[in-house]
Protein backbone atom coordinates (compact mmCIF):
# COMPACT_ATOMS: atom_id res chain seq x y z
CA UNK A 1 0.00 0.00 0.00
CA UNK A 2 1.30 3.37 -0.72
CA UNK A 3 2.50 5.67 1.91
CA UNK A 4 3.82 8.62 -0.46
CA UNK A 5 2.45 8.81 -4.22
CA UNK A 6 3.92 11.34 -6.42
CA UNK A 7 2.56 12.10 -9.35
CA UNK A 8 4.31 14.33 -12.59
CA UNK A 9 5.94 16.34 -10.22
CA UNK A 10 7.66 19.47 -11.42
CA UNK A 11 9.81 21.64 -8.90
CA UNK A 12 10.96 24.72 -9.93
CA UNK A 13 12.91 28.17 -8.18
CA UNK A 14 11.55 31.33 -10.69
CA UNK A 15 12.81 29.88 -14.15
CA UNK A 16 15.19 27.03 -13.13
CA UNK A 17 13.46 23.55 -13.08
CA UNK A 18 15.11 21.57 -11.12
CA UNK A 19 12.83 17.98 -10.96
CA UNK A 20 10.44 17.78 -14.40
CA UNK A 21 7.58 15.88 -14.41
CA UNK A 22 8.54 13.34 -11.66
CA UNK A 23 6.02 9.83 -10.39
CA UNK A 24 7.09 7.23 -7.90
CA UNK A 25 5.23 5.36 -5.18
CA UNK A 26 6.69 4.25 -1.59
CA UNK A 27 5.16 1.71 -0.37
CA UNK A 28 4.68 0.95 3.55
CA UNK A 29 7.95 -1.14 4.88
CA UNK A 30 10.36 -0.24 1.94
CA UNK A 31 13.91 1.49 2.74
CA UNK A 32 14.30 3.83 -0.46
CA UNK A 33 17.21 4.95 -1.65
CA UNK A 34 17.28 8.75 -3.40
CA UNK A 35 20.43 8.90 -4.94
CA UNK A 36 22.07 11.00 -7.30
CA UNK A 37 25.34 13.77 -7.81
CA UNK A 38 24.99 17.13 -6.01
CA UNK A 39 22.90 19.49 -7.05
CA UNK A 40 20.13 17.38 -9.00
CA UNK A 41 17.36 18.20 -6.70
CA UNK A 42 17.17 15.97 -4.26
CA UNK A 43 16.56 18.52 -1.01
CA UNK A 44 14.67 20.28 -3.29
CA UNK A 45 12.46 17.04 -3.48
CA UNK A 46 12.34 16.86 0.60
CA UNK A 47 11.87 20.54 0.97
CA UNK A 48 8.56 19.78 -1.21
CA UNK A 49 7.55 16.36 0.60
CA UNK A 50 7.57 19.31 3.70
CA UNK A 51 5.71 21.56 1.80
CA UNK A 52 8.50 24.06 1.92
CA UNK A 53 8.22 24.29 -1.56
CA UNK A 54 4.85 24.28 -3.73
CA UNK A 55 4.91 22.09 -7.04
CA UNK A 56 5.01 24.20 -10.36
CA UNK A 57 2.97 21.01 -11.92
CA UNK A 58 1.72 17.90 -10.38
CA UNK A 59 1.35 15.98 -6.52
CA UNK A 60 2.36 15.00 -3.61
CA UNK A 61 -0.19 12.80 -1.68
CA UNK A 62 0.65 11.04 1.64
CA UNK A 63 -1.34 8.27 2.89
CA UNK A 64 -4.06 10.32 5.53
CA UNK A 65 -2.41 10.26 9.16
CA UNK A 66 1.26 9.91 7.70
CA UNK A 67 3.78 11.40 10.20
CA UNK A 68 7.41 12.50 8.71
CA UNK A 69 10.60 11.85 10.96
CA UNK A 70 13.33 14.20 9.67
CA UNK A 71 17.55 13.22 10.16
CA UNK A 72 19.72 15.63 9.46
CA UNK A 73 23.52 15.63 9.12
CA UNK A 74 25.05 15.94 12.29
CA UNK A 75 27.48 18.22 10.95
CA UNK A 76 24.76 20.89 11.47
CA UNK A 77 25.47 20.75 15.40
CA UNK A 78 27.52 22.78 17.19
CA UNK A 79 30.21 21.92 19.44
CA UNK A 80 28.93 24.26 22.56
CA UNK A 81 25.15 23.13 22.00
CA UNK A 82 24.73 22.49 25.73
CA UNK A 83 21.62 20.15 25.61
CA UNK A 84 21.87 16.88 26.69
CA UNK A 85 21.60 14.20 24.94
CA UNK A 86 18.51 12.70 26.36
CA UNK A 87 16.74 16.46 26.47
CA UNK A 88 17.70 16.81 22.91
CA UNK A 89 15.84 13.44 22.20
CA UNK A 90 12.79 14.78 24.50
CA UNK A 91 12.80 18.04 22.71
CA UNK A 92 10.26 15.67 20.06
CA UNK A 93 7.76 14.39 22.29
CA UNK A 94 4.36 14.89 20.67
CA UNK A 95 1.94 16.79 22.46
CA UNK A 96 3.34 17.75 25.44
CA UNK A 97 0.85 19.79 28.32
CA UNK A 98 3.73 20.29 30.86
CA UNK A 99 7.06 21.84 30.68
CA UNK A 100 7.85 18.70 32.94
CA UNK A 101 8.42 15.18 31.66
CA UNK A 102 4.93 13.26 32.96
CA UNK A 103 6.23 9.40 33.83
CA UNK A 104 4.75 7.79 30.74
CA UNK A 105 6.98 10.25 28.38
CA UNK A 106 10.09 9.67 30.48
CA UNK A 107 9.49 6.16 30.04
CA UNK A 108 9.13 6.93 26.12
CA UNK A 109 12.25 8.45 26.63
CA UNK A 110 14.01 6.00 27.49
CA UNK A 111 12.79 3.34 25.52
CA UNK A 112 14.26 5.00 22.68
CA UNK A 113 17.44 5.76 24.09
CA UNK A 114 17.51 2.31 24.52
CA UNK A 115 16.92 1.47 21.23
CA UNK A 116 19.26 3.92 19.89
CA UNK A 117 22.60 2.30 22.27
CA UNK A 118 22.63 6.13 23.92
CA UNK A 119 21.72 5.32 27.69
CA UNK A 120 25.27 5.31 28.70
CA UNK A 121 26.16 9.10 27.24
CA UNK A 122 22.10 10.61 27.74
CA UNK A 123 23.44 12.81 30.18
CA UNK A 124 26.39 14.54 28.24
CA UNK A 125 26.13 17.37 26.18
CA UNK A 126 25.56 16.79 22.86
CA UNK A 127 27.71 19.01 21.54
CA UNK A 128 30.33 16.77 22.83
CA UNK A 129 28.84 13.62 21.50
CA UNK A 130 31.44 11.68 18.59
CA UNK A 131 29.71 12.12 15.07
CA UNK A 132 28.07 8.86 15.14
CA UNK A 133 26.49 9.53 18.47
CA UNK A 134 25.18 12.69 17.14
CA UNK A 135 23.48 10.80 14.53
CA UNK A 136 22.11 8.57 16.60
CA UNK A 137 20.55 11.53 18.44
CA UNK A 138 19.13 12.83 15.51
CA UNK A 139 17.57 9.44 14.61
CA UNK A 140 16.05 8.77 18.36
CA UNK A 141 14.64 12.43 18.39
CA UNK A 142 12.79 11.62 14.84
CA UNK A 143 11.69 8.35 16.07
CA UNK A 144 10.39 10.16 19.29
CA UNK A 145 7.46 10.92 17.58
CA UNK A 146 6.66 7.22 15.78
CA UNK A 147 6.78 8.65 12.53
CA UNK A 148 5.53 6.23 9.58
CA UNK A 149 7.86 7.63 7.28
CA UNK A 150 11.77 8.33 8.31
CA UNK A 151 13.44 10.61 5.84
CA UNK A 152 17.06 10.55 6.40
CA UNK A 153 18.80 13.85 4.29
CA UNK A 154 22.45 12.64 3.68
CA UNK A 155 22.74 11.11 7.28
CA UNK A 156 25.60 9.45 7.09
CA UNK A 157 27.84 11.79 4.82
CA UNK A 158 30.39 12.83 7.48
CA UNK A 159 30.76 9.76 9.30
CA UNK A 160 33.83 7.20 9.15
CA UNK A 161 32.56 4.22 7.22
CA UNK A 162 32.19 1.57 9.97
CA UNK A 163 29.89 4.36 11.87
CA UNK A 164 27.89 4.87 8.44
CA UNK A 165 27.33 0.92 8.49
CA UNK A 166 25.93 0.94 12.52
CA UNK A 167 23.67 3.41 11.88
CA UNK A 168 21.90 2.54 8.88
CA UNK A 169 22.02 -1.31 10.66
CA UNK A 170 20.02 0.38 13.30
CA UNK A 171 17.72 1.74 10.73
CA UNK A 172 17.22 -1.42 9.08
CA UNK A 173 15.84 -2.41 12.75
CA UNK A 174 13.13 0.41 12.84
CA UNK A 175 12.04 -0.75 9.07
CA UNK A 176 11.89 -4.28 10.46
CA UNK A 177 9.05 -2.74 13.10
CA UNK A 178 6.98 -1.48 10.01
CA UNK A 179 8.70 2.25 9.18
CA UNK A 180 9.28 3.18 6.17
CA UNK A 181 12.59 4.49 5.43
CA UNK A 182 13.82 7.22 2.60
CA UNK A 183 17.23 7.57 2.52
CA UNK A 184 18.87 10.52 0.39
CA UNK A 185 22.73 9.66 -0.42
CA UNK A 186 25.41 10.19 -3.01
CA UNK A 187 27.16 7.06 -1.48
CA UNK A 188 26.48 4.18 -4.04
CA UNK A 189 28.09 1.39 -1.89
CA UNK A 190 25.14 2.07 0.92
CA UNK A 191 22.55 2.15 -1.32
CA UNK A 192 23.03 -1.01 -2.97
CA UNK A 193 23.79 -2.71 0.61
CA UNK A 194 20.17 -1.03 2.42
CA UNK A 195 18.15 0.03 0.14
CA UNK A 196 14.90 -2.08 -1.27
CA UNK A 197 14.00 0.53 -4.34
CA UNK A 198 15.96 2.87 -5.46
CA UNK A 199 15.21 6.68 -7.22
CA UNK A 200 17.99 8.03 -9.37
CA UNK A 201 17.71 11.29 -10.02
CA UNK A 202 19.66 12.73 -12.87
CA UNK A 203 20.01 16.69 -14.38
CA UNK A 204 18.72 14.78 -17.43
CA UNK A 205 15.73 12.93 -15.32
CA UNK A 206 15.10 9.93 -13.46
CA UNK A 207 14.91 6.19 -13.28
CA UNK A 208 13.48 4.10 -10.35
CA UNK A 209 12.89 0.40 -9.48
CA UNK A 210 14.30 -2.27 -7.53
CA UNK A 211 17.68 -2.12 -5.66
CA UNK A 212 19.51 -4.76 -7.95
CA UNK A 213 18.62 -2.55 -11.36
CA UNK A 214 20.49 0.56 -9.53
CA UNK A 215 22.25 2.07 -12.33
CA UNK A 216 26.30 1.70 -11.95
CA UNK A 217 27.58 5.51 -10.14
CA UNK A 218 28.66 7.80 -12.79
CA UNK A 219 31.87 7.61 -11.02
CA UNK A 220 32.86 4.24 -11.54
CA UNK A 221 32.69 3.35 -7.67
CA UNK A 222 31.41 0.05 -6.30
N1 LIG B 1 16.31 28.59 -3.07
C1 LIG B 1 16.85 28.35 -4.25
N2 LIG B 1 16.73 29.22 -5.28
C2 LIG B 1 17.27 28.96 -6.48
N3 LIG B 1 17.96 27.85 -6.79
C3 LIG B 1 18.12 26.94 -5.82
C4 LIG B 1 17.58 27.13 -4.50
N4 LIG B 1 17.91 26.05 -3.75
C5 LIG B 1 18.60 25.22 -4.56
N5 LIG B 1 18.73 25.76 -5.79
C6 LIG B 1 19.40 25.12 -6.96
O1 LIG B 1 18.65 23.96 -7.28
C7 LIG B 1 19.52 22.90 -7.71
C8 LIG B 1 19.23 21.65 -6.88
O2 LIG B 1 19.65 21.86 -5.53
P1 LIG B 1 19.46 20.78 -4.38
O3 LIG B 1 20.01 21.39 -3.14
O4 LIG B 1 18.05 20.32 -4.38
O5 LIG B 1 20.39 19.61 -4.92
P2 LIG B 1 20.90 18.30 -4.15
O6 LIG B 1 20.70 17.17 -5.10
O7 LIG B 1 20.26 18.20 -2.83
O8 LIG B 1 22.45 18.61 -4.01
P3 LIG B 1 23.48 18.15 -2.83
O9 LIG B 1 23.70 16.68 -3.01
O10 LIG B 1 24.70 18.96 -3.15
O11 LIG B 1 22.85 18.52 -1.52
C9 LIG B 1 20.92 23.45 -7.58
O12 LIG B 1 21.35 23.87 -8.85
C10 LIG B 1 20.78 24.62 -6.63
O13 LIG B 1 21.74 25.60 -6.89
Amino acid sequence: MALLTVKNLTLAYGEHEIIHDLSFDLNQGEFLIVIGENGVGKTTLVRALFNQLKPRHGEINFQSGTQLGYVPQFRNLARDYPLSVRDFVALNLPMRLTPWLSKKERSQVERILTQTNLTRIADRPLGLASGGEKQRAYLAQALLASPQLLILDESTASLDNEVKYELLDLVTKFQQQGVTVMFITHDWDLAKHYGTRFLHLTTKGYSTGVIADLPASPKGEE
